[in-house]
């Protein structure tokens, strides 16, 4: 493979609704696709899933754009290489930036599995044709809207629900979803927003049969997450505190968590996902695929990864329609009873609709060798 051109889309679309965490609130989309041509021709697609500003996580995306045409893009035209796992050794000098580096693996990981006429799950070592997937649902104000979104979720099949919270806006929330809908998969996301000193409220959120808490402490942080698991019965997954092989491995021996929440962009790619993958399987931890409010490019990608076996319970990839009024992708992500059927052909098995792509595009840049 030799990627001779990139250009890069800066995107802005903006979602049905607001979409509220701990952190803040986002309803219009700035992200990057990127689109990669090999010099045979083939065209892949990543999407670089940072947001305009640094919440999440450090990087944002037009500070990506530069580190992509600075640093990333000029380091990838015109090499030769022989697989894409080759590109996270490349990418290796430059720290972090996992966001940025990620976007060009997935579309060199799409380049490589449409040449060898296989789907991007089948490259990556997935099995599962079908996945069950699970809807994330913001903080609300409004606790009859709350219930309401929940209802309608739970009625279109989706097979868990994760709702969003923080200081002041969760036992109580948990609660009244509890009495509402005992029965449910239910599971709560705090995006970093507590620390050790709220163990007590923390304890409150046991009797109410939770899958599990994401991220309830620093993004980032392993040690005060190992001493709150042995104050609290939910499970912890991990979200912000997993940049690397290197965070999972350590996460998992001084028990950070017992669930991880694996997005391919905050690992820095598809290779270092599969390590991490290969690392939950033997150590008999749960994965699931995490969402960034993708595109239908992002979403593909998800997709994809969670046909491998380690991935035992239901992501965050819902439907294209549940964030947007239309998507960049034919077909669209369509999910039925809470299960989306994984594209059987070649690369990610979704094609970029032009015309919708330009649409939504602010900012577009061509470089080559
Ligand atoms: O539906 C999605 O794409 C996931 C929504 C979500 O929970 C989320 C969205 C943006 C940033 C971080 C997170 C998160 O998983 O913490
Ligand atoms: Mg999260």
């Amino acid at each position: 493979m030799k990627i001779t051109e990139i250009t890069m889309h800066r995107m802005n679309m903006r979602m049905k609704n607001p979409f509220t965490t701990s952190f803040g609130t986002e309803q219009d989309r700035e992200f990057i696709i990127l689109e990669a041509k090999d010099a045979d021709g083939t065209i892949g697609w990543g999407e670089c899933v940072t947001s305009e500003s640094p919440l999440y996580i450090e990087e944002f995306t037009k500070a990506a754009w530069v580190m992509l045409e600075e640093y990333l893009i000029p380091l990838t035209l015109g090499r030769e290489i022989s697989h894409p796992d080759e590109l996270t050794d490349l990418f290796a000098p430059f720290k972090r930036n996992n966001l940025a580096k990620a976007a060009i693996d997935a579309a060199a990981w799409d380049i490589y599995a449409k040449q060898q006429s296989i789907s991007l799950a089948e490259a990556i070592g997935g099995s599962r044709t079908e996945i069950e997937v699970g809807v994330s649902i913001g903080i609300e104000d409004d606790m009859e809207r709350m219930l309401h979104n929940i209802k309608e979720k739970t009625e279109e099949g989706y097979k868990r629900i994760k709702v969003k919270i923080k200081p002041g806006k969760d036992v109580e929330v948990v609660k009244e979803i509890r009495e509402y809908f005992p029965d449910i998969p239910l599971m709560v996301d705090a995006n970093s927003a507590y620390t050790l000193d709220d163990i007590d409220t923390l304890k409150k959120l046991d009797p109410y049969n939770l899958m599990m808490i994401e991220q309830p402490l620093a993004a980032g942080d392993l040690i005060d997450h190992a001493e709150l698991q042995k104050h609290i019965k939910t499970p912890i997954c991990l979200d912000e505190s997993i940049h690397s092989y290197e965070d999972a491995r350590q996460a998992i021996q001084i028990g950070s968590g017992k669930i991880i929440n694996m997005k391919v962009g905050r690992v820095g790619g598809i290779t270092t996902m599969k390590r991490v993958h290969a690392l939950c399987q033997e150590a008999n931890i749960p994965m699931w695929c995490g969402g960034m409010l993708e595109s239908g490019v992002g979403r593909a990608h998800n997709i994809a990864i969670t046909s491998l076996p380690a991935f035992t319970l239901p992501g965050d990839t819902a439907a294209s329609s549940r964030y947007w009024d239309e998507d960049i992708i034919d077909p669209e992500v369509h999910v039925k009873d809470g299960i989306v059927q994984v594209p059987a052909s070649p690369g990610i098995g979704y094609e970029v609709n032009r015309e919708t792509l330009a649409k939504y595009t602010v900012q577009k840049q061509t470089f080559t060798l």
